[in-house]
């Protein structure tokens, strides 16, 4: 009789979760359904299994990147509107400035004082630093000033760096090997260095691996329009400006969706759903390539687009705003195929763009179609090439790329 009473009341709760469950998967239409899915979720599930473990929704995890992340690009643009930027040329003959160091040191500070046993590849180092006094104590005047004007905000970061020496091993603590075990940052404090300089695109970059799979991707771009639909021909190339209605902060959770919101820190808590542009013909498509020739086949992906019938010229633009672009339906294909053979990819250049457009709807491989494989150390060193594409015409992209590819 017990049993019975039991399995009925059982089977009854279970019938009216599943009839409230399609009546609001029915009735949302504002969000993704994974988005939609993980809402639902946190009705439905005891509170319990969502207390203890809060890294399950990584809410604190994606509230602190985007707030580092934000502080950063308060001395970014500080210096992107500086005549000199202290560049200097590193080994591998790419440049740096005195904003890569002052935001690595500032978004690694956040970092450790809220999650002291997380690692992070981070790009840069201040070995340089340490014999370059005079740059080291420019770039510390930038880090002291960089505070977000909203004192809780700046408080929940854990507060300012307290010494230049502290800076400096901020930027030390970027050197993790990388890895497919535990909780691993992945940190470009600006990717497109050479866009910066230019006065084209440039974003600042920050995405949480756990156990190598990508959990939390932010994407901070001072250049790219607030707009989420607003026409990439105007932002791409040099002569870009940070100006009035300029700057956006994007932000993914695996699972949860991405969003878009003004990168000022008025805008705190204005986060909207963004998604990917369907695409119902693919000669119709925009897609995205990097500036910088030397980065990515140009003549292969004119070739690649020739072959999916695309006339319009690529949009050409430096860094993860490619990845940002695409994610929020202002273009629709980023297309990146390698010139060297020999050259592998940083994790730190892809992370959080990687997760940013799968959560708008996106499909993101190399050019073999594996997906970005973000466990294997501090490089791509399993994969060749980056085609993200939305979810529905990404095997008809791939298809292109291996017939371009495979001719040659
Ligand atoms: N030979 C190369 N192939 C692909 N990417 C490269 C190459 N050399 C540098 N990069 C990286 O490409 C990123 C910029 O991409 P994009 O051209 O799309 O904006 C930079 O992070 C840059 O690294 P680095 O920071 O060392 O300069
Ligand atoms: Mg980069
Ligand atoms: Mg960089
Ligand atoms: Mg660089």
């Amino acid at each position: 009789m017990f049993t019975l009473s039991k399995n009925s009341y059982l089977s009854t709760t279970l019938l009216v979760s599943l009839l409230v469950l399609a009546i609001s998967l029915l009735s949302t239409t504002s969000s993704s359904l994974p988005h939609r899915l993980s809402l639902l979720a946190r009705q439905f599930l005891p509170i319990r299994s969502i207390s203890t473990s809060p890294t399950m929704s990584y809410a604190k995890e994606l509230r602190v990147a985007e707030l580092a992340v934000q502080r950063a690009t308060l001395l970014t643009k500080r210096v992107f509107h500086e005549k000199a930027k202290g560049t200097l040329s590193k080994d591998d003959a790419s440049p740096v400035t005195i904003g890569d160091f002052g935001a690595q040191a500032l978004i690694i500070q956040a970092i450790r004082k809220n999650f002291p046993q997380d690692e992070i590849v981070g790009e840069e180092e201040a070995a340089t630093l340490r014999e370059n006094r005079e740059l080291s104590s420019k770039i510390w005047t930038l880090v002291k000033e960089a505070r977000l004007s909203d004192a809780t905000a700046e408080e929940e970061l854990g507060g300012p760096i307290p010494s230049e020496e502290d800076m400096l091993s901020a930027i030390d603590a970027g050197n993790s090997a990388g890895g497919a075990k535990g909780r691993i940052w992945a940190l470009d404090p600006i990717d497109g260095t050479k866009g910066f300089l230019r006065g084209g695109q440039y974003a600042v970059c920050l995405a949480l691996m756990v156990d190598g799979d990508v959990k939390v991707g932010v994407l901070g771009c001072p250049n790219l329009p607030v707009d989420d639909s607003a026409s990439l021909d105007a932002h791409s190339g040099e002569n870009q400006t940070d100006a009035e209605g300029k700057g956006v902060l994007l932000g993914a959770v695996q699972g949860q969706g991405a969003t878009s919101r003004p990168l000022g820190i008025g805008a705190l808590g204005k986060s909207q759903p963004i998604h990917m542009k369907e695409v119902s013909s693919i000669a119709d498509a925009t897609f995205c390539e990097s500036v910088e020739a030397a980065h990515s086949s140009h003549s292969d992906q004119s070739q690649i687009a020739q072959e999916l019938g695309i006339t319009k010229p690529s949009v050409r633009m430096d860094s993860q705003a490619k990845y940002g672009s695409i994610a929020r339906g202002a273009g629709d294909l980023y297309l990146r195929l390698p010139v060297r053979k020999d050259y592998q990819e940083k994790i730190w250049d892809h992370a959080a763009g990687d997760l940013i457009v799968r959560e708008a709807g996106g499909e993101v491989t190399d050019a073999q179609g594996k997906r970005l494989d973000f466990g294997k150390g501090r490089t791509l060193r399993n994969n060749k090439g980056v085609v993200a594409a939305p979810r529905g015409v990404h095997a008809q992209v791939l298809e292109a790329v291996k017939s371009v590819l495979g001719s040659k």
